[in-house]
């Protein structure tokens, strides 16, 4: 469970986050929507606490927080394996500096063998299809046994097997009972993928279902076309 409550968030005189309150439930996928700049990657920086907030608060259950960057925001050329991506989601059991043990070692296969990647474990991530890095990623996630799980466009660049497969398996980490929470501008693959779906342009335009978040005027306000209506 996620909650926030009124947060307010501020990159100088860019407001990012306008009085956010939600309450993320586990169980379930969260979809989270809306425009380029509509905060989506700063809620998500509020949530792990790199972006503090101006008013307001973050408050969650115990364990971590697993995330799936945007591809942009990763360098692909740095000289790391699958097998080393997914080991970082150990690093916060195993301290910086001791070893990995057995039940490391195990629990990085596993994660790798869930997203299908144990043939791929040896190769330098650069080396990977799009689908590949961010099932690298979402491995890291389930290494991590993190509670929460906060992907940032996963669907980004990746065709649709592996868009499948992500989707099932982020299905599955959620019924688990972890909370899911998947920032995506894919509004076709929502309803396959997505429970809830919160519409976000800086503030929380709605939090419902998927197939009411889809109704036509919803996705108007959420894109912002409200401005041509005078609503705004
Ligand atoms: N480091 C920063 N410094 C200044 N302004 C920023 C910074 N990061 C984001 N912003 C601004 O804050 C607003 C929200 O940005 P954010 O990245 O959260 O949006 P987003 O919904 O994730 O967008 P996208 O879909 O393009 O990734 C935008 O107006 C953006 O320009």
């Amino acid at each position: 469970m996620i909650r926030v409550e009124h947060v307010v968030a501020r990159y100088g005189e860019v407001l990012a986050l306008d009085d956010v309150s939600l309450s993320i439930r586990p169980g379930l996928v969260t979809g989270l929507v809306g425009m380029n700049g509509s905060g989506k990657s700063t809620l998500f920086k509020t949530l792990m606490g790199l972006v503090k907030p101006e008013r307001g608060r973050v408050l969650r259950g115990p364990g971590s927080i697993g995330y799936v960057p945007q591809s942009e925001h990763v360098d692909w050329a740095f000289p790391v394996s699958v097998r080393d991506v997914v080991m970082m989601g150990r690093y916060g059991s195993l301290g910086l500096t001791r070893r990995p043990r057995a039940a490391d070692h195990r629990a990085v296969a596993d994660a790798l063998a869930r997203v299908e990647l144990t043939d791929h474990a040896e190769r330098q991530i650069g080396q990977l299809s799009g689908g590949q890095r961010k099932r690298t990623f979402v491995a890291r996630g389930i290494a991590q046994d993190a509670r929460i799980l906060l992907l940032d466009e996963p669907f980004a660049g990746v065709d649709k097997r592996s868009e499948a497969t992500i989707v099932r398996l982020l299905r599955e980490l959620a019924a688990d009972g972890r909370t899911v929470l998947v920032s995506t501008h894919d509004l076709h693959a929502l309803p396959r993928l997505a429970d809830d779906v919160v519409l976000l342009l800086r503030r929380v335009l709605f939090h419902g279902p998927v197939d009411e978040a889809l109704r036509p005027e919803n996705l108007a306000r959420a894109f912002g076309l409200d401005v041509f209506e005078g609503v705004a």
